[in-house]
């Protein structure tokens, strides 16, 4: 058994914010927007997943990722498959994930050169508690005044297809080369399976679960990280303290202990629970 709190990486974008979350702190007024907190494993092994907190003042880029055998091809380690559980939006928040009719790749590439893909996208509002899975592929773009947990593939290439003037790196034939060009279709959600357990994703990539308050006894197969994330309340895994904000890896068999008002996420990879 081993558990890890681990350290955290900031991330300043243009698009991020001074005033992020409670339990992280704030940028001061003349540093740049912090826009993503990463959870960092110790040492060098670059693990199969990636925990991020996203906290946007404006909307990110239109962006897609490639799946495991385009990134493979072009020598990358992995695809970019993620979800995001929505923490907190504004009452105007929306999020486009996919186009709203299916296109063709010259018709995307056209609309990202001229600015009329933010259009052909179907943008839908989001509020606190609402959850999606953006398979690799998935034309996407977080909008602004969003404050989300992100699990994801531990991958950091994005193909950026349009960026609303920002002075940064577009990736438009990479990008439109690997777009889905139908339609998003929601992901599969087994939902809750028990009275203390909801599982949101079971696959292709990843397995992420939802637990309440309570004691358990876990006990991961034999090589898997398994990946903690208190949401909210607090608790004790392995002898090892965790309050909300933070992130826990456990390997192994281990304890765990949430205290009342606990919300825990718990992801590892692989197509199938535990
Ligand atoms: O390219 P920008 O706009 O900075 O957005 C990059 C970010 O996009 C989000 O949708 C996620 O995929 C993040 O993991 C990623 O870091």
């Amino acid at each position: 058994m081993t558990a890890t709190l681990l350290a955290t990486h900031r991330v300043e974008k243009p698009w991020g914010r001074h005033n992020l979350w409670p339990g992280f702190a704030d940028p001061a007024p003349d540093q740049d927007p912090v826009g993503e907190v990463w959870f960092q494993t110790p040492g060098n092994a670059a693990p199969d997943l990636l925990i991020k907190y996203l906290f946007t003042s404006e909307k990110l880029s239109i962006q897609v990722h490639p799946d495991d055998a385009q990134a493979q091809a072009r020598g990358l380690p992995r695809g970019k498959d993620e979800c995001w559980l929505i923490l907190d939006a504004e009452p105007d928040s929306t999020i486009a994930i996919g186009p709203k009719a299916p296109v063709d790749p010259e018709t995307l590439r056209a609309a990202a050169l001229d600015g009329s893909i933010v259009d052909l996208l179907d943008w839908k509002p989001v509020k606190a508690g609402d959850f999606f899975y953006a398979p690799s592929g998935t034309v996407h773009a977080i909008g602004a005044g969003i404050t989300v947990l992100e699990t994801q593939q531990n991958s950091e290439t994005t193909y950026r297809l349009y960026d609303y003037g920002r002075p940064r790196e577009l990736h438009l034939e990479d990008g439109i080369a690997v777009s889905d060009t139908d339609p998003y279709v929601p992901h599969p959600m087994p939902g809750k399976v028990a009275e203390d357990r909801t599982i949101l994703v079971e696959g292709p990539k990843f397995v992420l679960e939802r637990w309440q308050a309570g004691t358990r006894n876990l006990t991961l197969p034999q090589g898997v990280t398994g990946w903690l994330v208190p949401l909210a309340g607090e608790g004790v895994v392995d002898g090892v303290a965790f309050h909300a904000g933070e992130c826990v890896t456990l390997e192994g068999a281990c304890e765990l202990h949430a205290d009342a008002g606990s919300d825990l996420l718990f992801a590892y990879p692989g197509d199938t629970r535990i």
